[in-house]
């Protein structure tokens, strides 16, 4: 694992990008947001004006945490391999978003506890293909990983990630599905931002006021176990994790440093996409945040990161779905700096 600093996306295309907005055919700043956001894709892509997104791929990074068997979820751990199926199928709520807005999907389990014995043999080994275990450890009671899972996860991550690139990615989204999963992406914030429990937890599918408190307390438990650990970003992703986790985690740095850039869901991507910049300083220079979770933490995480999110819609589903939801708004700001006319061009 290399935690050298990422190379910054282009300043100088990021600058003509600037200039060009300025000179088009629009009262100055008239496009808001949508100008920013081509001006950063200019930058991502060296390109003035940027190429059109033609190849966005979304990975769901799948698996199950201890800590959902201790009362943080209000469903049960059960739902994790029900929902792989359910991508698998194309029947999920981010499967009709990414096929509304041509979104390449793909599911992999790197910790289910379920072992799909019931899908077809080749189905199955794509699916498990990047297996590093079943259910991380219950993070207020024992460190997520392994030292090796933990380097096997990683590994996983750069492996997805180089196949994407590989498959012709100009956009990744990383998705995620595990029952529980709110829980340690919370840990994981309150780590990197020295903030208590209570600060970071969230209501996840939906917890009751007394379980939204006893999860508050398994963070803060999660964080006395961590102790002077949370000076190490791998150490605290190993600890309070899980292999989808670290697999996100690896998967936004390599793209980063592929200078590829990625486009942030909820709670688990930004708090993927945090860990990812303080184990890679430069990071997020190549992220864009989607939409704005509920989730406290999602939004503690955004503020560090310096991310102002494109969709505020109450989303709380998870999966990549607020990140895929918020891909036309790409399209929109690419076309936008490449096909209206200058100011000069108006005669
Ligand atoms: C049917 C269903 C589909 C989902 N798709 C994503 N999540 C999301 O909700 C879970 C996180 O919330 P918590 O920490 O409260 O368990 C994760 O599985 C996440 O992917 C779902 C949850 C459910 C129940
Ligand atoms: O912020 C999220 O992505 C989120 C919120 C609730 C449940 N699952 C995910």
């Amino acid at each position: 694992m290399s935690t050298s600093t990422v190379p910054a996306p282009s300043a100088t295309a990021r600058d003509r990008a600037q200039q060009r907005l300025a000179a088009l055919a629009t009262p100055p700043g008239a496009l808001g947001r949508l100008g920013d956001l081509a001006v950063w894709l200019s930058a991502t892509q060296d390109s003035v004006p940027p190429r059109a997104l033609d190849n966005v791929r979304l990975v769901i990074f799948a698996g199950d945490h201890g800590v959902a068997q201790h009362g943080v979820s209000a469903f049960p751990p059960e739902i994790t391999g029900a929902m792989v199926r359910t991508f698998l199928a194309g029947r999920a709520g981010v499967s009709a978003l990414a096929r509304t807005h041509g979104v390449h999907v793909r599911v992999l389990d790197l910790g289910c506890t379920d072992d799909f014995a019931d899908l077809e043999p080749g189905a199955r080994t794509d699916l498990q293909r990047h297996k590093v275990r079943q259910a991380s450890a219950p993070i207020h009671l024992a460190d997520a990983l392994t030292d090796q899972e933990y380097a096997e996860a990683w590994r996983a991550g750069e492996t997805v990630a180089r196949e994407e690139l590989g498959s012709g990615a100009d956009l990744l989204i990383s998705g995620d599905m595990g029952i529980g999963n709110t829980t340690p992406t919370a840990a994981l914030v309150a780590a990197a931002l020295g903030l208590p429990g209570s600060a970071v937890a969230g209501r996840g599918t939906g917890v009751d006021d007394t379980a939204l408190a006893h999860k508050a307390a398994l963070v803060d438990q999660a964080l006395a176990r961590l102790g002077d650990r949370a000076a190490d970003p791998a150490e605290v992703l190993r600890v309070l994790g899980s292999a989808d986790l670290v697999a996100t985690t690896a998967f936004l740095v390599t793209t980063a440093r592929a200078g590829v850039p990625a486009l942030l869901d909820g709670l688990i991507g930004v708090a993927c996409g945090l860990l990812a910049d303080r184990i890679a300083p430069g990071a997020a220079a190549w992220f864009a945040a989607g939409h704005r979770s509920p989730e406290p933490g999602q939004s503690l995480a955004l503020e560090a990161l310096g991310l102002t999110p494109l969709l505020d819609l109450g989303m709380r589903l998870g999966e990549g779905s607020g990140a895929v939801a918020a891909v036309p708004l790409l399209h929109s700001a690419i076309a936008l700096l490449r096909d209206v006319a200058l100011l000069e061009d108006l005669g």
